[in-house]
């Protein structure tokens, strides 16, 4: 890194009151956050709740209102600056189809100041990825792969994945997501990603943010989310207590109840019933479907 000035826990993006209107349609309400340095950002939502949005705004991409600044720059206004240090790879992956992957890395390498071709050979080996091939003649899977492995080979202090692994194989997507936590990863990066597959992330995230209909309605370490939200598992007889302590989301199979809260009298509930650890995905689905959803 050639910029020594921020540290583990600085603020990477600051923003206040970020809104987005297409016409009519509000697809983010103002909202308020801050993502430090050194964190693994998981920003999860369903399927136009505005994730897309949130990160084109941060990247400059679209107007806006509101205040956002990204690595103390005005993404709107200094766009290219900020481009230095931030990499970003869409869910649509776009390369140039007639190009060579060697032809790719020779240009990639021409102009990203921050390129490494070692590094970026070291993942395309683990690939069947043929280097003297046209990027027309690579299966979409592989198309990701070739964007990913150059995405790896950027030394970005920010790093923007949204669906970075939509169409590529299970193995692949794991393989990702470990290295992108072993080998990228350190304290002087931040990572934002965005991904429908919750539960191959969870395990590398730092940070969770959840969006429902342009809000923000979860920002919380992953470490919090256990302590603020469990299940409880009980019977018939001690529905009624269980219902009267609030829980965010009921549901019942095979003669059980389950309850899932969030910051409740954990003490109490014990008293009812079982409690029981959840995953994220299961804590996204309580948590859309309870809050007046
Ligand atoms: N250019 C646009 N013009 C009009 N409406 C738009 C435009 N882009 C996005 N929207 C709307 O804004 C809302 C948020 O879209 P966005 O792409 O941010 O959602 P998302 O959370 O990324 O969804 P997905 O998980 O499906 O990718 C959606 O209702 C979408 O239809």
């Amino acid at each position: 890194m050639n910029d020594h000035k921020m540290h583990a826990g600085n603020p990477v993006i600051e923003a206040t009151g970020l809104a987005k209107q297409y016409g009519k349609f509000t697809a983010l309400k103002g909202v308020d956050f801050t993502i430090p340095l050194g964190r693994i950002y998981g920003v999860i939502g369903a399927n136009g709740a505005g994730k897309t949005t949130l990160l084109n705004a941060i990247l400059g991409l679209i107007p806006f209102d509101g205040d956002v600044r990204v690595l103390g720059k005005d993404p709107g206004r200094q766009r290219d600056e900020l481009m230095k240090e931030v990499c970003f790879i869409a869910d649509v992956a776009t390369l140039p189809r007639w190009m060579k992957v060697s032809q790719l890395l020779d240009y990639v390498e021409g102009v990203h100041p921050r390129f490494s071709r070692t590094a970026t050979l070291n993942f395309l080996e683990r690939t069947k990825i043929p280097q003297n091939k046209a990027i027309k003649a690579l299966s979409k899977g592989m198309v990701t792969q070739l964007h990913l492995a150059i995405v790896m080979g950027i030394d970005a202090r920010l790093l923007v994945l949204d669906e970075p692994t939509l169409g590529l194989d299970i193995l692949f997507r794991k393989a990702f997501y470990r290295d992108l936590l072993e080998e990228y990863f350190d304290e002087e990066r931040t990572i934002i990603v965005t991904t429908h597959q919750v539960e191959e992330i969870e395990h590398i995230l730092s940070d969770v943010m959840f969006i429902r209909d342009g809000e923000i309605v979860l920002d919380a370490p992953a470490d919090d989310l256990n302590e603020r939200f469990f299940e409880l598992v009980t019977d018939n007889d001690h529905a009624d207590a269980a219902r009267a302590l609030n829980p965010i989301q009921e549901s019942r199979s095979l003669g059980r109840c389950s309850f899932v809260y969030e910051d409740a009298d954990r003490a109490a509930l014990k008293q009812l019933g079982d409690i029981r650890r959840m995953s994220l995905a299961d804590i996204f689905v309580a948590k859309m479907s309870g809050d007046g959803a």
